[in-house]
């Protein structure tokens, strides 16, 4: 049977406006790309930047997505320089969710050795050690983090479709647990031979650095060599094929091809940036946390519903994983009704059910109706969330509260104690 042709794909112009996702790679009308796979299905969302390596293996790639073929595995990795993910991990970890619903297997690996290290790749200035205890704390967080949005994901947001493929399988992995035991004469003779000097050397982060005053040290310069090796260990141990990341990763992820061999591919997502044009993360100190006690899932929410009209369809297609006409139909019903901002409130409560559950969704839409006046304490209107609530006003000397929430729902409660 003859074939549809895959689809090309070509790197991503870089961002132009702050706080803009660049546009899509390739443009497929959308019956193409459901028959053309997963490749070209997340590119139509905007979140697949570039592949690698170039010429030729797009087609490789998309060939080895297409449906119907055997699963395949994808990792990404997350350094535990904080002890939360924030919104910039999100494409990432969107990605491997997309490659989950696609029937295929993902790990996310949490950097508890590379951490250590420190990523140079896009920094003018090495980061501050972390002691170790620290980040072993930052990786149980970031592990537990990641299995939230894991599971936050299975059970509110997937459901299979008729004869598709079932949820692939996903696996959190921490790369302590590899680098850490790996001899250091035995890496340098065996893997850390495959890589070239000239190479790395010429790789344009690495270039920077060395002409900055402060130059690079030693255990920088061998951070690409250590994310190499994870590709190398789980195309070994798992059969992983594609490695995933931020635009910011493609140095890194060549480093990989070039130690793993030949039958493996890269794949970027585009980097989320502030108003300001800032990537959005630690560095520039504008993150906004996953974990609640950090920013709270009202805050979260907040972030969403901010966005302006000319990014939330991107984000909408980025964060969610609404069917691309659906997401049509919410900009149509926009166009018509802009006062109610339906697509910000869906994008924020979509992104809240993904990070924080149901339960998490609902305190931030309850807060919610507290800022905007729905709530009265014995007849006293309260806006403030921060209220403290006074006996003898809120609270009658029988230790009884009227509480009323919107226009109907009346609860009476009774404080045990005073
Ligand atoms: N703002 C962002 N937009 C898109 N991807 C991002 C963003 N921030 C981080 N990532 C990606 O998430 C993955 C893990 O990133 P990591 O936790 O190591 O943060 P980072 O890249 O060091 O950034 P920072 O320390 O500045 O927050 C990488 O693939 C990275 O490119
Ligand atoms: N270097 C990545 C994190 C990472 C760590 C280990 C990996 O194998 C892959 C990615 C970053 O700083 O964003």
């Amino acid at each position: 049977a003859l074939r549809r042709p895959p689809p090309r794909l070509r790197p991503g112009p870089p961002l132009a406006t702050p706080g803009a996702i660049p546009p899509l790679l390739h443009t497929v009308d959308r019956k193409s790309a459901v028959s053309a796979g997963l490749l070209a299905a997340q590119c139509e969302r905007g979140l697949f930047q570039e592949v690698f390596p170039g010429q030729g293996a797009e087609e490789q790639l998309a060939a080895l997505l297409e449906p119907g073929r055997p699963p395949v595995t994808a990792y990404c990795g997350f350094d535990p320089t904080a002890d939360s993910l924030h919104v910039g991990h999100l494409p990432a970890v969107a990605a491997l969710l997309h490659f989950q619903r696609a029937g295929h297997n993902v790990v996310a690996v949490v950097g508890g050795a590379t951490a250590r290290l420190g990523d140079p790749s896009g920094r003018l200035r090495a980061r501050e050690p972390v002691a170790a205890g620290r980040v072993r704390a930052h990786a149980r967080a970031l592990r537990l983090g990641l299995w939230r949005l894991f599971e936050n994901h299975r059970r509110l947001l997937w459901a299979p479709g008729p004869g598709g493929p079932g949820l692939g399988r996903a696996e959190v992995l921490d790369n302590a647990r590899w680098l850490g035991r790996q001899p250091l004469l035995g890496f340098l003779c065996g893997a850390g031979g495959r890589l070239r000097m000239g190479t790395l050397l010429s790789r344009q982060g690495c270039r920077e650095r060395l002409r900055s005053a402060e130059g690079m040290s030693l255990a920088e310069f061998v951070y690409p060599a250590l994310q190499a090796y994870d590709f190398l260990h789980l195309h070994r141990r798992r059969g992983c094929r594609i490695q995933l990341g931020g635009a910011d990763q493609m140095g890194n992820i060549m480093s990989g091809y070039e130690m793993t061999g030949t039958d493996v591919f890269g794949i970027t997502v585009p980097l989320i940036t502030s108003t300001t044009g800032d990537k959005l993360g630690k560095t520039a100190g504008n993150a906004v946390w996953l974990n609640r006690d950090k920013t709270s899932p009202f805050e979260l929410y907040q972030f969403f519903v901010r966005q302006q009209d000319d990014i939330v369809e991107k984000y909408l297609k980025l964060f969610t994983f609404l069917p691309l006409e659906e997401i049509a139909h919410i900009m149509e019903m926009h166009a018509k009704e802009p006062e109610k901002w339906g697509p910000q409130k869906r994008l924020a409560a979509e992104v809240t059910k993904l990070v924080h559950g149901t339960e998490g969704l609902e305190s931030a839409k309850r807060y919610q109706k507290i800022t905007d006046g729905g709530v009265s304490v014995n007849g006293i209107r309260v806006t403030n969330p921060e209220t403290v609530l006074i006996l003898g006003q809120h609270i009658l000397k029988n230790g009884v509260s009227l509480l009323r929430v919107g226009k109907k729902n009346y609860y009476i409660i009774k404080w045990l104690q005073l």
